[in-house]
C-alpha cells in the first residue's frame, strides 16, 4: 500500500453514500474498508448465497465469515462461478439455481455477488429469476463493476446470438463500492474500467474528462482521491439517468433516457461477440465509442473536434481507439440485433455535443461504413 498523506487521508475518509431513489430504493456505498456494510445490508436474511469467479476465492472467504459471524443462524454457501464472461452462460445460470433449490432458498434470503460486472451480471439475473426475484446485495470488485455494472439493476447473460441479450432489470438492495479492493486488480482491468468513466464524461459529465485530461494516468490507483472523484461522478451519471427512466423506455425533452448508457456500445457489443469476448468490455466500449462520434460526424455534424478528443481521451488512459479485427458486415449483422433496434431499423445513441446524447435512427449504409473505415482503416 502507498502511504502518501493523500493517501492516509483518504484511508479515514467517510464513506460516501449515494441514494438511489425510485419503487426499489437503494444506497450506494463508495469509500474504503466497507466490510462492515455487507451485514447491514443483507439484514436479518437466514440464508446467503455468494457467487463470485474462482480468481476470488480467498476474498470470498473472509466475506461468508463476516455473514455468519454477523447472525450466527445463517447459513452461507459459496457458489463459485467461472471467471469473467464465461459465466455469463444459461449453463451457469442454471447451476446457480440448482444450488438455491437444494438450499431451499426462500424470498427472506439473499444473494451477494462478489466480483466483476460478469458475475453481477450473472448473480443479478439468478436473484432477478429466482421465485420470480430475491433481494440481491452487490460487492463490485472492479472498477468497471463498481461505476457501472453493479449500479442500476440490469442483469443477464449472453446466448449464442449475442450479448445480454437475456436478462432482466432486477434493482439491488445495495452495492458497495469498497476502492480497497482494486488494490489486487490488474493494471488492464482498471483502464478497462476507465473505458465506461469516460464514456460517462462524454455523454453528461466533462468535469470527468477534465480530470482525466489534467491527471497522469499512472496516478489513477486504487488509494488515488482522483480516481475516487471519476468513481463518484461516474455513479452519479448512472443513478441519475436510471432513476429517470429505469426501464429503458425512454426519455424527455429530446434526451435519450437510459439509451444514453448505451453510448459506444452497439458497436462494442458486436466486437466483443467477434471476438469470442477476448476482449475487455471497457476496451471494446472506447472503440464503439470512438466509431460511433465518426459517425455522428458524418450523419449528425459532430465537430471534428469532439472525434479528436474521444481519440485523445480514450488513448491517454491506454485505451485502444481502433479495431482491425471482424469486417464490417459480420459486424453489422450482430448490430441488427441490438436491443435499441427497432425491427430493420439500426439505432445509435450519439452525440449532438459533449453533454449532449441523442439518437440517430436509420443512419445510411455508406455513413456506417465510413466510421467503420475510419477506425478500422478498411477501404470504405
Ligand atoms: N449490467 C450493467 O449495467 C453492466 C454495465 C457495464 C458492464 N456490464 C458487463 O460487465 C462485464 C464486464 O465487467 P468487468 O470489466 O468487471 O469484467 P469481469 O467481471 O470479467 O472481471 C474482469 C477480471 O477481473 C478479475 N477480478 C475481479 N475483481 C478482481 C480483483 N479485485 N482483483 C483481481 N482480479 C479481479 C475477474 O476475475 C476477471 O478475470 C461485461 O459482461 C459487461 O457486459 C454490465
Ligand atoms: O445500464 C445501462 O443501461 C447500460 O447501457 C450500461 C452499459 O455500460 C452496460 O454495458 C449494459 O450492460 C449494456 O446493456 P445492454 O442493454 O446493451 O445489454
Ligand atoms: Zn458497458
Amino acid at each position: 500500500m502507498n502511504d502518501s498523506p493523500d493517501d492516509v487521508d483518504l484511508e479515514h475518509a467517510p464513506e460516501t453514500v449515494l441514494h438511489v431513489g425510485g419503487a426499489s430504493p437503494y444506497d450506494v456505498v463508495v469509500g474504503h474498508h466497507l466490510a462492515d456494510h455487507l451485514p447491514e445490508m443483507v439484514g436479518d436474511a437466514l440464508r446467503v448465497a455468494v457467487i463470485c469467479p474462482e480468481a476470488l476465492e480467498e476474498l470470498v472467504g473472509e466475506v461468508a465469515d463476516a455473514l455468519v459471524e454477523s447472525h450466527p443462524d445463517r447459513d452461507v454457501t459459496v457458489l463459485v462461478v467461472p471467471d469473467g464472461e464465461e459465466a455469463k452462460t444459461a449453463e451457469v445460470a442454471n447451476s446457480c439455481w440448482e444450488a438455491l433449490g437444494e438450499e431451499g432458498f426462500t424470498r427472506s434470503d439473499v444473494v451477494v455477488t462478489l466480483g466483476g460486472g460478469a458475475t453481477t451480471d450473472l448473480g443479478g439475473f439468478v436473484a432477478a429469476s429466482w421465485l420470480r426475484g430475491v433481494r440481491v446485495v452487490h460487492v463490485p470488485t472492479t472498477l468497471l463493476a463498481m461505476v457501472d455494472a453493479a449500479v442500476g439493476g440490469k442483469t443477464g447473460i449472453n446466448t449464442e446470438a449475442g450479448k445480454n441479450l437475456v436478462g432482466a432489470f432486477h434493482e439491488p438492495a445495495g452495492v458497495i463500492c469498497d476502492l480497497s479492493l482494486l488494490e489486487t486488480l490488474p493494471r488492464d482491468e482498471l483502464v478497462a474500467g476507465l473505458g465506461e468513466v469516460v464514456k460517462c464524461g462524454f455523454i453528461a459529465d466533462p468535469e470527468i474528462l477534465r480530470l482525466v485530461e489534467t491527471t497522469d494516468p499512472d496516478e489513477l490507483v486504487a488509494s488515488s482521491p482522483v480516481l475516487r472523484e471519476l468513481v463518484e461522478r461516474a455513479i452519479r451519471v448512472k443513478v441519475d439517468v436510471v432513476v429517470a427512466d429505469l426501464r429503458e423506455t425512454g426519455g424527455a425533452d429530446g434526451h435519450p433516457g437510459r439509451e444514453a448508457l448505451n453510448y459506444g456500445h452497439t458497436l462494442a457489443h458486436a466486437i466483443e461477440r467477434a471476438e469470442d469476448y477476448g476482449i475487455r468490455h471497457g476496451e471494446a466500449v472506447a472503440i464503439g465509442c470512438v466509431f460511433v462520434a465518426e459517425l455522428a460526424h458524418r450523419a449528425a455534424g459532430l465537430p471534428r473536434e469532439v472525434v479528436d478528443r474521444h481519440r485523445a481521451t480514450f488513448a491517454r488512459v491506454g485505451l485502444p481507439t481502433t479495431y482491425a479485427g471482424a469486417g464490417f458486415d459480420e459486424l453489422l449483422a450482430t448490430m441488427r440485433v441490438d436491443k435499441k433496434s427497432r425491427g430493420a431499423v439500426l439505432r445509435f445513441v450519439v452525440l449532438d455535443d459533449v453533454g449532449r446524447p441523442t439518437v440517430l435512427s436509420g443512419p445510411s449504409e455508406e455513413h456506417l461504413r465510413e466510421a467503420f473505415a475510419a477506425i478500422s482503416g478498411a477501404a470504405s
